[in-house]
C-alpha cells in the first residue's frame, strides 16, 4: 500500500516526530524482553566462571551456575536460553561420540536449567564442531566434509538432547536432510512437542571468530566451512533452504548472522511468514562492545538500536549475547 502524502504545508511529516509521547505512539516496532533467546557457555567444574577475552561481558560457566543465569534469566522474563559447550580437548574424536553422550556438558545442564528455572525456554545447538578433532560441523572423511554419515550422528545427538528435555533444537551443521532425519527421530521417539528452530540461511561469516574462541575450536579448524556454511553473496539459494527446512518440519527458522544479512530476514519473512529468528553473532556482538569501550559509541543505545533493527526488517525473536543487558534495560 502507498501512503498518501498531501502536499506541503498540508502535510507535514514531522507533526508526527515531535514529542516522545507521539514518537512512542506512531512507532511501528519495537523490541520487548519477549524478543530474546541468550546464547551461553558452558564449562565443566563447580562454581566455576571465566571471562571469554574476545566476548568482554560474555563468560563461561560450570553447570551449577549455567542453572543460576537461567533461573535469572527466566526472573528477567527472557523466554529462552540456548546452549554452547565448551568441550575438554581430551574428548574431542574423529567419531565426535561425546556429542551423543547422555551425560555430557550440554545434556546435563539441560537437566539442571529445567531443575532451576522449569518456565525458561531450553534451545540446544546440533553440530559436530564441539567434539570433532577436526573443528568441522561434520565427518571429515579424506578431506571431505561427508553428509549422510554426519546426518546419522546428528540425529543421536538432537534424541538425547530431547531426551535431556531441550524444548528446541537447533541444528547449526548445514548438512542436507537433517532436518527431515532429526523430525522422524524425534516423531518416532514420542517427542512430539519438541520444536525444530533450524539454521536454515546459515553463512559462512568472518562474524563467528569469538565464537570459535568461546567454545575452544579456533584451533582445532582445519580449512574453513564454505562447501557446507552459504555463500554471503547469495540471497535466492537463501530462500531455497529455508523453504527445503519448513518442507522437512521445521517450526522456526534463523538467519544468521544478523546485522549484514538484514536483507535475508526481511525476505524470508514476506516469504514464508513463518516464525523468523536472527542470530547477531559473537563479532557483532564484539564489535559494538568493542567501540562502546573505547568510548566511540554509547553501548546501551547501539545495542538497543540494533536489536530494533531486526524486528523492523521481520524477525520475531533474536538470539544475543546482550539477552539480559537488553532486558534489564528494557525493564528499568
Ligand atoms: N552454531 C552457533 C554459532 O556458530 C554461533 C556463532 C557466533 O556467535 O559467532
Amino acid at each position: 500500500m502507498k501512503p498518501t502524502v498531501a502536499p506541503f504545508p498540508s502535510s507535514r511529516l514531522r507533526r508526527t516526530r515531535q514529542s516522545s509521547a507521539i514518537r512512542a505512539l506512531v512507532r511501528s516496532n519495537s523490541l520487548s524482553v519477549d524478543d530474546l533467546i541468550w546464547p551461553v557457555f558452558v564449562r565443566d567444574g563447580k562454581d566455576t566462571e571465566e571471562p571469554v577475552p574476545s566476548m568482554p561481558g560474555v563468560m563461561r560457566r560450570s553447570v551449577d551456575l549455567i542453572a543460576k543465569a537461567a533461573r535469572e534469566a527466566a526472573d528477567l522474563g527472557i523466554p529462552a536460553i540456548c546452549l554452547f559447550p565448551y568441550t575438554d580437548t581430551s574428548l574431542k574424536t574423529e567419531d565426535c561420540a561425546e556429542a551423543w553422550n547422555p551425560d555430557n556438558l550440554c545434556n546435563r545442564a539441560i537437566r539442571a536449567i529445567k531443575d532451576a528455572a522449569p518456565e525458561i525456554a531450553v534451545m540446544t545447538d546440533v553440530a559436530l564442531d564441539p567434539y570433532n578433532i577436526n573443528g568441522h560441523d561434520g565427518y571429515v572423511v579424506d578431506g571431505e566434509i561427508v553428509n549422510d554419515a554426519t546426518v546419522e550422528a546428528l540425529v543421536k545427538m538432537a534424541l538425547t538432547q530431547a531426551e535431556s528435555g531441550a524444548d528446541i533444537i537447533g541444528p547449526s551443521d548445514m548438512m542436507d536432510g537433517r532436518i527431515g532425519a532429526i523430525r522422524k527421530a524425534l516423531e518416532q521417539d514420542g517427542h512430539h512437542n519438541v520444536m525444530i528452530l533450524s539454521y536454515a540461511a546459515k553463512y559462512a561469516s568472518s562474524f563467528y571468530g569469538p565464537f570459535r574462541d568461546a567454545v575452544g575450536a579456533s584451533g582445532a579448524l582445519s580449512g574453513d566451512k564454505n562447501t557446507y556454511q552459504m555463500d554471503p553473496g547469495n540471497s535466492d539459494e537463501a530462500m531455497r533452504l529455508i523453504e527445503r527446512d519448513l518442507a522437512e518440519g521445521a517450526d522456526m527458522v534463523m538467519v544468521k548472522p544478523g546485522m549484514p544479512y538484514l536483507d535475508i530476514c526481511r525476505r524470508a519473512k514476506e516469504t514464508f511468514g513463518v516464525p523468523t529468528f536472527a542470530y547477531q553473532v559473537s563479532g557483532e556482538y564484539a564489535m559494538l562492545q568493542a567501540a562502546a569501550q573505547n568510548g566511540w559509541l554509547d553501548g546501551e543505545k547501539v545495542m538497543l538500536e540494533s536489536l530494533l533493527g531486526f524486528k523492523r526488517a521481520g524477525c520475531d525473536g533474536i538470539l544475543t549475547y546482550f539477552a539480559p543487558e537488553a532486558a534489564r534495560l528494557l525493564a528499568a
